[in-house]
């Protein structure tokens, strides 16, 4: 099966939660809906949000970003991960590995800035920004509309999830203090005798990502599950979803549009009624792309648990009630601590491990 004859990616206009329109209630309503069919069925869409920012201010980043990665390397090694706490700041080509292998990408990654810093503790140290005029100051306005998102958009989950107002209280209250994560990747060509990808097939292990990619095509791919499919690879790429029959996609930029993908988290909050999703990037055109992952995460010690909506809608779907969720509780950072040692690989070695 040929990866065009499956249907795009669903859009969704967040423009009826940033309207007061009373009239608009229902067409809120709709896009809750529409929200929690993408999430069962994809894990993966598309977010309008010109009716929220223009879209030239996400351009601007990319614009900036690109100063970044064009300047000397030891001038950007200056933002070493290694002078902060191996999260916070700049990661070489290559410095990144996914399932093993390197990626074919270099990255600045920011995180929620902490009170107290300490560069010894894993993720607890400074931000590193480069000197660029206008670079930290524009992506902090970035960082705070996409943490303003993220709540809207939760909320917004919340209602398609059927959940009462106390329900959406409580959700909410797990993710009002985000412990958020922002990369600016760059990706130049992938070389054909790359053993790897410009970033390996993975999920992503938090709450929500809102993805602003340049105009690249063909380079960030999503695999969907489809029982009966077998990938055709034409690219002649190691299968990396394993066993499992499905085809990979392209989710092209669409202006106007970020790409919008559920993390891990959701699976714990619905107890897998919301899958996330592998996907990966194979960036083999001529220029060099940039994209802008911002991941709206939970409040660094929130208990993420299963949700009593989501045990209804299933208890509704197998006519049992659930009584013990298939998912187990985790606390937000704890789980984060786990995961960051697995994703760099400094001389060889797992950065925390
Ligand atoms: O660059 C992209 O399009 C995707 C990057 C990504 O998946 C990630 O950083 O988690
Ligand atoms: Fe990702």
């Amino acid at each position: 099966m040929s990866g065009s004859k499956i249907s795009q990616l669903p859009i969704i206009d967040v423009g009826p939660f940033f309207s007061d329109d009373p009239n608009d209630a229902s067409k809120r309503l709709a896009a809750s809906q529409a929200l929690h069919r993408a999430c069962i069925e994809y894990g993966f869409f598309y977010l309008n949000i010109e009716a929220y920012v223009d879209p030239k201010e996400p351009e601007e980043l990319a614009t900036l970003a690109r100063q970044f990665f064009s300047l000397p390397q030891e001038e950007k090694d200056k933002l070493s991960l290694k002078n902060q706490d191996y999260a916070r700041g700049y990661a070489r080509l290559k410095e990144n590995v996914t399932n093993g292998k390197a990626d074919n990408h270099e990255g600045l990654d920011f995180y929620k800035p902490v009170d107290n810093p300490d560069k010894t503790k894993p993720v607890w140290g400074e931000n590193q920004w480069p000197t660029i005029p206008g670079f930290k100051n524009k992506y902090e306005i970035w960082v705070e509309k996409m943490k303003n998102l993220g709540m809207v958009i939760m909320r917004a989950m919340a209602i398609g999830l059927g959940m009462d107002e106390a329900e959406q209280e409580n959700l909410l209250s797990k993710v009002d203090d985000s412990f958020w994560v922002m990369r600016v990747i760059g990706y130049p060509p992938l070389p054909n005798d790359h053993d790897g990808f410009s970033c390996g097939a993975h999920k992503d292990y938090g709450c929500l990502t809102f993805l602003y990619a340049d105009q690249t095509r063909s380079a960030l791919q999503v695999f969907l599950r489809r029982p009966g499919a077998k990938e055709t690879d034409e690219l002649g790429l190691p299968r990396e979803q394993g066993e499992e029959e499905g085809v990979w996609i392209n989710a092209d930029p669409i202006p106007g549009s970020i790409v919008c993908n559920i993390g891990e988290m959701w699976e714990i909050w619905t107890d897998n009624l919301y899958k996330s999703t592998l996907h990966r990037v194979v960036h083999r055109s001529s220029n060099y792309r940039v994209s802008i992952p911002f991941f709206f995460e939970p409040n660094f010690d929130a208990l993420v648990e299963p949700l009593p909506a989501a045990l209804r809608l299933k208890a509704k779907e197998t006519g049992l009630e659930v009584k013990q969720p298939d998912k187990q509780s985790i606390v937000y950072g704890n789980f984060l601590m786990a995961k960051v040692g697995n994703n760099f690989a400094v001389d060889g070695q797992n950065r925390y491990a």
